[in-house]
C-alpha cells in the first residue's frame, strides 16, 4: 500500500499534468505529432505504433523504455529519417522530417563502424561528408579533437578489430558528436557494454552533452541508466499499437552524482513506479 501511495504521487505531481500546461513556455525543437507506423507483412497490415505525440524541448536528454518490439527503434526512425510514418507528422526545428541528415545523428549499439578502418578514418570519414569544403586541416583537427573527447587520442590509429567494445563505442559517439548534430539519438548504446563500462560511457555521455547541449533521445532497457541521464523518462506501452503510456520528469539536480542520487529516496520511488509501470501494468511474456 505504501508503494501504491508514492505511485498516485508520483503520479500526481510528475505526470498529472498534460506537457502543454507543464512547458507551456519552451518551444518544442523535436515535435512527433499523432504519429501511426504501420508495416505491410504477409500476414496483413502490422501497426506498431498508434497515435504517439511527443514533444522534447532543445537540449533535452529524453530516455525511452518498453518492452522488446513495441516500437521504440521505429519511433526514434522516424525522427533520424530512416523511416517515415505511416500518417501523423514528425519535425525537428520546426521542418518535417524526410530524410536522414547531419543534424541528426545515431549511435547503434553495434557501433556501425567500418572495420577496415581506423578510428581515425572512421571519424574522418563521416566529417568529411558533411564538410567536403572545409580546410584539409580543419577536419583533421575536427576529428583529432573528438577522439580526444572521448578519451582515445592514443587509440586514433587502430582499427575497430584491435579494440574494445566500449572503445568501439567511444568512436562511435565521436562520430557522432564531430558533426555537430542538433539531435542525438542513439539506440540502446550501451546495451552490449560490461557494466563499469557502460558506467564510465554514461558518465562521460553526460559530460559531453552538459558542454554540447544537444537534444538527445536515447532508448535503453536499464532503468537505473534512464534515471541516471535522463530529464525524462519516456514509458511505452506493448504494441501492437504501441503509443507513449505516461512520461516521467527525473528530477535530480545536475551535474549529476551516481552515488548521490541513488540516496535520495525519490530515485527508489521513481525506480518502482517505473518497474510497476513496465512489469505490472504492462507486463509482457517475452521480457522476464
Ligand atoms: N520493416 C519492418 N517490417 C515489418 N515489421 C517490422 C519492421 N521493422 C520492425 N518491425 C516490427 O515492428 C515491431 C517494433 O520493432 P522495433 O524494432 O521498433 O521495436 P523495439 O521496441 O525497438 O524493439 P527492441 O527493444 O527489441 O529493439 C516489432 O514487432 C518488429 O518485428
Amino acid at each position: 500500500m505504501n508503494n501504491a501511495f508514492a505511485y498516485t504521487d508520483i503520479a500526481r505531481n510528475r505526470l498529472g499534468k498534460p506537457l502543454s500546461t507543464v512547458q507551456s513556455n519552451r518551444q518544442a525543437f523535436v515535435q512527433i505529432k499523432d504519429v501511426c507506423k504501420v508495416y505491410p507483412t504477409k500476414n496483413g497490415p502490422f501497426t506498431v505504433l498508434d497515435g504517439v505525440n511527443l514533444s522534447v524541448y532543445e537540449g533535452e536528454f529524453i530516455c525511452v523504455i518498453g518492452h522488446s518490439g513495441c516500437g521504440k527503434s521505429t519511433l526514434l526512425n522516424m525522427v533520424s529519417g530512416f523511416a517515415h510514418p505511416t500518417s501523423g507528422d514528425v519535425l525537428v526545428d520546426g521542418s518535417p522530417v524526410t530524410k536522414p541528415g547531419p543534424d541528426r545523428m545515431v549511435v547503434f549499439q553495434n557501433y556501425a563502424l567500418l572495420p577496415w578502418r581506423t578510428a581515425f578514418e572512421n571519424v574522418y570519414l563521416a566529417v568529411n561528408a558533411v564538410h567536403p569544403n572545409k580546410p584539409e586541416a580543419e577536419k583533421r583537427a575536427i576529428v583529432r579533437e573528438h577522439l580526444a573527447m572521448v578519451g582515445l587520442a592514443e587509440a586514433a590509429d587502430k582499427k575497430p578489430p584491435q579494440l574494445s567494445g566500449g572503445m568501439k563505442q567511444r568512436v562511435s559517439i565521436a562520430r557522432a558528436l564531430a558533426i555537430r548534430p542538433k539531435v542525438m539519438i542513439l539506440d540502446e548504446p550501451f546495451g552490449a557494454l560490461d557494466a563499469i563500462t557502460k558506467e564510465e560511457l554514461q558518465e562521460e555521455l553526460l559530460k559531453i552533452w552538459n558542454d554540447h547541449k544537444c537534444t538527445v533521445l536515447m532508448i535503453t532497457h536499464d532503468i537505473d541508466e534512464a534515471l541516471f541521464l535522463a530529464d525524462r523518462l519516456v514509458m511505452m506501452t506493448n504494441g501492437p499499437h504501441a503509443k507513449i503510456g505516461e512520461v516521467l520528469d527525473i528530477p535530480f539536480a545536475r551535474p549529476r552524482d551516481r552515488a548521490r542520487i541513488m540516496e535520495d529516496p525519490q530515485y527508489y520511488q521513481l525506480r518502482n513506479y517505473a518497474l510497476d509501470f513496465l512489469y505490472n501494468r504492462f507486463a509482457h511474456d517475452d521480457v522476464g
